[in-house]
């Protein structure tokens, strides 16, 4: 219980979110769980409620096909002319970093904090260390084992087979073919460990979703990268993508609801944020589906979790990523 004890003192303190439901932690969770460091990051995330997949879909809304519906990726579909939007967000939908806290009339301090094209505020944790110099590549694993074992802080890139991973791992360490992308879904297949200015590392992890995968591949990834994220202790956050060019797909909220009620901390990323073409997201801009996709899991957290729009066309969302994996780990490497 000593998450809760941590969680509930910061949000009482925020004046405007009179209709926080009591906290509660699941009673799967051991309540003497011991508090290991990579549960510091936790504490911006709520526990979910129980998911009731019935209520958590809006038939009008939720596409319910799988990946291969957005497997063809063209640049070319770019309408518009390329913005980054500049969320104006209430408190209460706000992201506070670890170890930052919202006292009365403090709050327009706060708003004037927030990263471009998120939720998230930039608290006293965010470093100079946050731009990339270094990127090597250092294994591919399949089991959770064989990842390295130096201890050093980690991010992982999870999401839908085809949603950008790769792409926005190449576009936060400035090279364009360190992690290998493709137009074909599935590239991706292992467990990748690439370490970042030698002192921690961004993780490359095969997509869920792609139906075209023979069923027996597609159980192996999803086991063991489920495996990865409950066994991994030096796992300070994973990065769970999300298509901002097409509508809020049900597995997405899925894999969302899942991480958060085995309490894997986790950060939602939009990715393909440049991307207008209407035909084909069913005349909503990214802009609008992220806004829907925020509404469908706030069913499920009691308190926002991070968000942040991206694209690796245009980098959008690059330093922002870069600071907030910043502050995560800092704050990490000191509880
Ligand atoms: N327009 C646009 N296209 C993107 C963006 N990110 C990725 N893509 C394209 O989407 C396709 C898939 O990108 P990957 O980075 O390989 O996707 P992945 O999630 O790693 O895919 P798997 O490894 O198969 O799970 C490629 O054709 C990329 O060029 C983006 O931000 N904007
Ligand atoms: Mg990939």
């Amino acid at each position: 219980m000593l998450l809760c004890q941590r969680i509930i003192p910061r949000l009482l303190l925020l004046p405007s979110r009179p209709t926080l439901k009591p906290l509660l932690c699941p009673s799967r969770i051991p309540p003497c769980r011991p508090f290991l460091p990579r549960s510091a990051a936790l504490s911006q995330l709520a526990v979910p409620q129980t998911l009731d997949r019935s209520d958590a879909e809006d038939p009008r809304t939720v596409d319910h096909s799988d990946a291969e519906g957005s497997r063809t990726v063209d640049h070319s579909d770019i309408e518009e002319p390329l913005g980054e939007v500049q969320v104006q967000l209430p408190l209460d939908r706000l992201f506070l970093p670890p170890g930052a806290n919202v006292t009365p009339g403090d709050e327009e301090a706060v708003t004037g904090r927030v990263l471009k094209g998120s939720n998230i505020v930039l608290g006293t944790y965010a470093r100079g260390d946050a731009q990339v110099v270094a990127a090597d590549f250092v294994k591919s694993s399949v089991r959770p084992d064989d990842c390295p074992r130096d201890g050093l802080p980690e991010f992982a890139l999870v999401g839908r087979s085809n949603v950008g991973k790769s792409s926005l791992l190449n576009s936060i360490v400035r090279r364009k073919r360190l992690a290998l992308t493709s137009k074909k879904p599935g590239k991706t297949q292992c467990i990748n460990h690439f370490k970042i200015n030698d002192s921690w590392y961004l993780v490359d992890l095969p997509g869920y979703g792609y139906a075209s995968a023979p069923q027996e591949a597609r159980k192996d990834w999803d086991a063991f990268t489920r495996n990865y994220f409950l066994s991994r202790d030096n796992l300070v956050s994973v990065f769970l993508l999300i298509d901002a060019s097409i509508p809020a797909k049900k597995i997405d909220l899925d894999y969302a609801s899942w991480l958060g009620q085995n309490k894997v901390p986790m950060t939602l990323v939009f990715t393909k944020c440049d991307k207008r073409k209407k035909k084909k997201n069913g005349g909503r801009r990214p802009e609008e589906n992220v806004e829907y996709f925020q509404n469908l899991i706030r069913e499920y957290f009691e308190a926002a979790p991070p968000w942040i729009m991206t694209s690796s066309v245009t980098n959008q969302g690059r330093d922002e990523i870069l600071l907030h994996m910043s502050q995560l780990r800092n704050y990490w490497r000191k509880h």
